[in-house]
């Protein structure tokens, strides 16, 4: 393909045309510092070139590069549609803080019904390993891109994996699912069936459990749906009678007791990446997604690997790494795992099968706090609003549940069979926005609890990140006391957004960077805007483009007070927007 490149040039001192252009900036009296060079590409080239009169040749990636103000002003900035129509319809301060993460499944796969979660605000896409081929997970994957592309969403993309949990094959008999009565007996192998199993006969995906099950020992389905007591053992067979009855589903998952205790040896054979979850974890990396989610994590270790093994094979690859807790083993080496990682998930359906269930609500609350102080974001998960799998309302305690968790100030509400293979997706989705703006507005308003201060040690251990944090600290409390209508961060990496988000401020942030991969990153984490922006080292100018383009687009407006940080100048300014 032909490349025509046209490049319109000024160099500073401004020229005539150039300094009309620029829109006044009451607020700054600040000298030029630079030269000004203004490059406006229709072609983005990796390295364009820009023709002087002279006709010697300039490389533009030398120069602070400035897009001109130009007609598509629209297009010079990327926010995405939801976020822009939440500001436009109530303001800045209003905008939703708490991110949503959907499982899609059967009921979402759909271009349109993907589109519709888009539109109801969902901000992470996650894609179950456990479920579906690689074919079916891509054309997921091919979707979300196309919306992205084509109707103005961010939506990023999270690859979960399997894990070496313990869990059921498909039923024997050909059914989907079974009901099973007192007294009922079924035999649960290690055998690999070519076809179905026989019938009252069900697979169990771990090779090592006809060895370690003892007679007399529990088993648990999915943390209680239905329990046998073992009776035999018969080589790969082991005889179980149902003692409290239930609904078996296929790839129940599987845990033992023994005398009223959690028997954890066997899950400890078990890697906590299998090698299935590797080739799936290829596949990922190999498709783009943004997030790894690792299933049934039990040290910082296996997340190191991992995060050393994206390093290794893709040299310019972004994937963040989330660290599920949902077992006893992860709650032993918390602090340590969240450290390794780039975001935690409160995984609390198998939580809730390994830890008594009274206790996880209290263990949830620790480890977003946890989270919050080691500033890496979290996810409440499983079992939100459960009930409307089949129903079109949520009961009154799963309201209670999503307030609770949004009143934690967590950082983002996961959906799981409510969207991918529920009846009311869109239903569920809406549920956890009304309640989360009910919630926000609730805290912001009344400030609840504001007597149980928590205290958030620094996090920084490296001087520049020290004098980042205090800045972040010290710009977030001024939003506060001044009731600024936003915070800008100019972030590359995305450190510095993280750190004002962690001081969860009343204003929401508008955070600039000029990474795509960056900005995905940034849909996990509480109160965060993600623009996508070219932006140069002359802060002046930043501020000024990040005015004009968000004006343009009604997204703020003349006189709202705004205070922003950024990484290099190392200074808090307060501005209104001129
Ligand atoms: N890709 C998929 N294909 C088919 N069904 C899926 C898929 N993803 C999720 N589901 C369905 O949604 C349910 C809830 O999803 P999730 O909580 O992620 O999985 P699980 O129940 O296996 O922990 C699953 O049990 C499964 O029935
Ligand atoms: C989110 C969870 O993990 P998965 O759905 O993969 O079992 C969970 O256990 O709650
Ligand atoms: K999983
Ligand atoms: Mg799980």
């Amino acid at each position: 393909m032909a490349q025509s490149l046209q490049f319109s040039i000024s160099i500073s001192p401004p020229t005539e045309t150039f300094s009309k252009r620029i829109i006044p900036r009451p607020y700054l009296r600040l000298p030029v510092r630079r030269p000004i060079v203004a490059v406006h590409s229709e072609i983005a080239s990796p390295s364009p070139r820009v023709l002087l009169s002279n006709n010697a040749t300039l490389p533009t990636a030398k120069l602070p590069v400035l897009p001109l103000f130009t007609a598509d002003l629209a297009e010079a900035i990327e926010v995405d549609r939801v976020t822009e129509a939440e500001l436009k319809e109530n303001g800045s301060r209003s905008t939703r803080r708490t991110k949503f993460v959907c499982t899609i499944g059967p009921a979402t796969c759909g271009f349109d019904e993907l589109e519709a979660l888009a539109v109801g605000g969902m901000n992470v896409a996650r894609l179950n390993m456990c479920h579906g081929t690689h074919e079916w997970h891509r054309t997921v994957i091919e979707r979300v891109r196309r919306l992205n592309k084509e109707k103005g969403f961010a939506i990023a993309i999270m690859m979960d994996t399997e894990g070496s949990e313990i869990h059921l094959g498909d039923l024997g008999g050909a059914t989907t699912s079974a009901n099973v009565e007192d007294g009922d007996i079924w035999t649960f192998s290690v055998r690999s069936f070519n076809s179905s199993p026989p019938e009252h006969t069900i697979s169990v995906n771990y090779d090592g459990f006809a060895e370690e099950v003892k007679v007399g020992d529990e088993l648990v389905l999915d943390g209680g749906m239905v329990r046998f007591e073992v009776i035999e053992k018969i080589g790969p067979d082991v005889k179980c009678c149902c003692t409290d009855p239930g609904l078996l589903l296929p790839c129940a998952n599987l845990t033992l007791w023994r005398n009223g205790r959690l028997v954890q040896e066997q899950t400890a054979m078990l890697p906590t990446i299998s090698s299935e979850d590797w080739l799936d974890i290829d596949f990922g990396i190999a498709e783009g997604v943004d997030f790894i989610a690792v299933s049934f994590v039990k040290s910082a270790e296996v997340i190191n690997h991992l995060k050393s093994y994206i390093a290794a094979v893709s040299h310019d690859s972004c994937v963040a790494v989330i660290a599920k807790i949902e077992n006893a083993d992860s709650l032993k080496n918390l602090e340590e795992i969240i450290q390794a990682s780039d975001g935690v998930m409160v995984a609390r359906g198998d939580l809730g099968a390994q830890i008594p269930l009274e206790q996880v609500p209290s263990v949830q609350e620790k480890i977003v706090q946890l989270c919050r102080q080691l500033n890496k974001p979290v996810i409440i998960a499983s079992q939100l609003l459960e009930s409307m799998i089949e129903y079109p309302m949520p009961t009154r305690a799963e309201v209670a549940d999503v307030s609770e968790a949004v009143r934690q100030q967590t950082d983002a509400l996961m959906l799981s069979g409510e969207s991918a293979m529920g009846q009311y997706p869109e239903k569920a989705l809406s549920v956890l926005r009304s309640v989360s703006f009910r919630i926000e507005k609730w805290w912001r308003e009344e400030k609840p609890h504001h007597h149980e201060k928590v205290k958030f040690p620094d996090v920084a251990s490296l001087l520049p990140n020290s004098v980042s944090e205090e800045l972040c600290n010290a710009a977030a409390k001024m939003a506060n006391k001044l009731e600024a209508d936003a915070l800008f961060v100019y972030t590359n990496t995305g450190y510095m957004a993280s750190l004002l988000s962690r001081c969860r401020p009343d204003c929401p942030i508008f955070a600039f960077t000029s990474s795509t991969s960056v900005r995905k990153h940034l849909n996990l984490q509480w109160g965060l805007t993600p623009f996508c922006l070219d932006f140069s080292d002359d802060t002046e100018s930043n501020l000024n483009r990040a005015f004009t383009l968000l004006k343009a687009r009604g997204m703020i407006k003349s006189g709202d007070t705004i205070i922003s940080v950024s990484d290099w100048l190392q200074s808090i300014q307060v501005i209104n927007v001129p």
